[in-house]
């Protein structure tokens, strides 16, 4: 009795302590201002209930002595009771304290849901392992000891009450921690995305991209679901096996060390499950890219049976490749679950067929034991598949961090060039003998451009010619900022500016440009005059922009390459880059674009950059640049008219 005093005073010590903890940090965010005020109705519901489900947490403190010890535990006069009687009190008040001064901090939530969901979910999980744990001793004593069963029934309606209503919380909150974990690394990995180089991000298969966003990410959902089960599952364990070494030191050391040992198998197969998951991982992204394909190139493959039949049977081929990896991975939890359990048998064999021999043990303590084993069995098997599940979730987190490495050198670079440079207004942009390479230098065949030598000034308007493969969309990522030039400086009103910062000052419509329903970037000054333009474009019965989206994007090829011309004016930028958008416009609205719209952005003080070869216009130019090789010379528009080579 005296030590049952001892440990509830140790356990009433931790309670208190980790309140105390826990109400240290709440105060220090609550003083960072990382926590606010927040009295609403739901949280005072919320806090209240609580105390529903502590009501029988506090009765089974009552109801724990009389089932396990002494049914007159509660009247006893004897100085330990007494003793432990006090202990108990101490232990209920100090829970219901920890419970009415940690749960306050509802009222103070924190900005990032994380603080508020984790610690509840770390507590709330508790208490499933543990009445569960509780439940299986309730029985092996029923079976074992001479207890009224009315107060053993009595204990096990107030535990199993307990593990419905908060396992019911925990699940919950489980799945809200999933989520946000998910969203919280969709998030992270978007906005790397965002900061990978353009010429990396050119590089990286789109199988890739969608397979980190959708297998990896919910594989990190799966998992944030699974380690809360296992971590429920593992108070269980720990309590049971504690209990178990109450009946039997020897069984229960024989149980622990098969515990330990299946761990073992676990950490050494490991590296075999981890080198199959992330095999499985490579398949998955070789299917995902004849996704890819299936979408982009769907009109190319439709056409012709042949084709069609042909790529469909490499797509199949891919997808059976792809899940022939899953199944190897999984084979491989497989086998290392089947030795767990067949450890987990042997262990049982052995304590409850064996030991019983050698160490002469009573009837009742072996079914005891074998009953709380077998009740083990199902957490334990739970831990035991939640593991592979571990290796998955460090593949995944693996491949995402491989895939933002460069994101991390890009961010860091253009942290330490730019600080928020705005620029509203762009009187030169000038290029000085700019290289680059596309290959690495060590390539064999590498393609590049340069020299590059380039100005324009503001309210000027410049062509850009030249054939196939001359270097005039290299020519343009370059000047846009999309990518570093291996050598050579770009000029904004005669400063060197970074990438980021370049891109902001153009508008670009490149000649395989994406159309989004969502107008992102625009000037709210220009919003009036949106239907005069679509008017104008001829589109004005067709779409209607409402709270800048456009109403549709289902149009014709020239009609969607018009609104992207809308779209552009309205960025309101000050320099306008336009890769062969006259391309696909009728010779009517094609004489409007050069002739009204182009004149009218000039007078407004724009710099106009145009990659065209419409030749009837050149005239309008201030300037025509010729690429040829990589290389680009300044050419008069006599001499253009003169020379059909572009
Ligand atoms: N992503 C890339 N990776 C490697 N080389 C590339 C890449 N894009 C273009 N190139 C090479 O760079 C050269 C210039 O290409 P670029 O696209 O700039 O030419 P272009 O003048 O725009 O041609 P076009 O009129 O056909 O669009 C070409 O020889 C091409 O093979």
């Amino acid at each position: 009795m005296e030590n049952i005093a001892n440990g509830l005073y140790i356990s009433t010590s931790i309670i208190a302590f980790i309140g105390v903890f826990y109400l240290g940090i709440v105060s220090y965010q609550t003083f960072k201002k990382d926590r606010k005020i927040n009295f609403s109705l739901k949280n005072a519901y919320n806090y209240f209930l609580g105390f529903l489900v502590l009501a029988p947490v506090l009765a089974s403190l009552y109801f724990f002595p009389i089932a396990f010890y002494d049914q007159d535990f509660w009247l006893e006069t004897k100085s330990q009771y007494i003793e432990s009687r006090q202990a108990l009190k101490f232990l209920g008040i100090i829970i219901l304290s920890f419970y009415t001064f940690t749960r306050g901090a509802i009222f103070l939530p924190h900005k990032d849901e994380y603080y508020n969901i984790g610690p509840k979910l770390l507590f709330l999980s508790l208490f499933p392992g543990i009445a569960s744990a509780l439940n299986v001793m309730i029985i092996s004593k029923f079976i074992t000891a001479n207890f009224n069963a009315n107060y053993l029934l009595g204990f096990f309606a107030v535990t199993t009450f307990i593990y419905i209503i908060t396992s019911r919380i925990s699940k919950r909150v489980t799945v809200r921690f999933g989520i946000l974990t998910a969203h919280k690394f969709n998030v992270q990995v978007v906005s790397k995305i965002f900061k990978i180089p353009h010429r990396k991000q050119e590089q990286i298969k789109d199988g890739k991209t969608y397979t980190i966003l959708n297998d990896d990410i919910s594989s990190i959902f799966s998992f944030s679901q699974g380690i809360i089960g296992t971590y429920t599952n593992v108070i269980t364990l720990i309590i049971v096996e504690v209990y178990l070494f109450t009946i039997s030191w020897v069984s229960a050391s024989l149980l622990l060390g098969i515990t330990v040992l299946i761990m073992g198998i676990f950490t050494l197969m490991s590296p075999q499950i981890k080198k199959a998951t992330n095999n499985s991982r490579l398949k998955r992204e070789k299917y995902s890219n004849f996704i890819s394909g299936l979408i982009h190139g769907f009109k190319e493959l439709v056409l012709h049976k042949i084709k069609r039949d042909k790529y469909q049977k490499d797509m199949e081929d891919s997808s059976k490749e792809s899940y022939n990896a899953s199944q190897k991975s999984i084979n491989v939890g497989i086998d290392a679950g089947l030795v767990s359990e067949l450890s987990f048998s042997v262990a049982i064999g052995i304590s409850c067929l064996l030991f019983p021999l050698i160490f002469d043990m009573e009837k009742e303590v072996i079914t005891a034991f074998v009953l709380a084993v077998l009740f083990l069995w199902g957490p334990v098997s739970m831990i035991l598949n939640g593991i592979p599940q571990i290796v998955n979730v460090k593949v995944s987190l693996d491949r995402i961090k491989a895939f933002l490495k460069d994101a991390e050198t890009e961010e860091l670079v253009s942290n330490q060039i730019s600080e928020k440079i705005e620029i509203p207004f762009v009187q030169s942009i000038k290029v000085e003998d700019v290289y680059f390479n596309y290959g690495e230098e060590e390539e064999s065949i590498t393609y590049g451009v340069g020299p590059i030598n380039f100005v324009a000034n503001e309210g000027e308007l410049i062509f850009i010619v030249g054939g196939n493969g001359s270097g005039k969309t290299t020519f343009l990522k370059l000047l846009i900022g999309l990518y570093k030039p291996t050598s050579g400086n770009i000029l904004v009103n005669g400063s060197k500016i970074d990438n980021k910062s370049l891109g902001e000052c153009f508008s670009v419509i490149y000649s395989d440009f994406y159309l989004f329903q969502k107008l992102y970037d625009l000037n709210e000054d220009r919003l009036d005059q949106v239907n005069d333009w679509l008017e104008v474009l001829q589109l004005s019965d067709k779409v209607k922009i409402e709270d800048g989206v456009f109403s549709t994007i289902d149009l014709s090829k020239g009609q969607r390459k018009r609104l992207a011309i809308l779209k552009s004016y309205l960025e309101d930028r000050p320099v306008y880059f336009f890769d062969e958008v006259a391309a696909d416009l009728d010779p009517a609205f094609r004489d409007f674009f050069y002739n009204e719209l182009l004149v009218k952005m000039r007078q407004e003080g724009k710099i106009l950059i145009i990659i065209s070869h419409d030749d009837k216009y050149f005239n309008l130019a201030d300037n025509i640049y010729k690429m040829e090789m990589g290389k680009i010379s300044s050419q008069t528009k006599e001499l253009l008219a003169l020379s059909e080579q572009y």
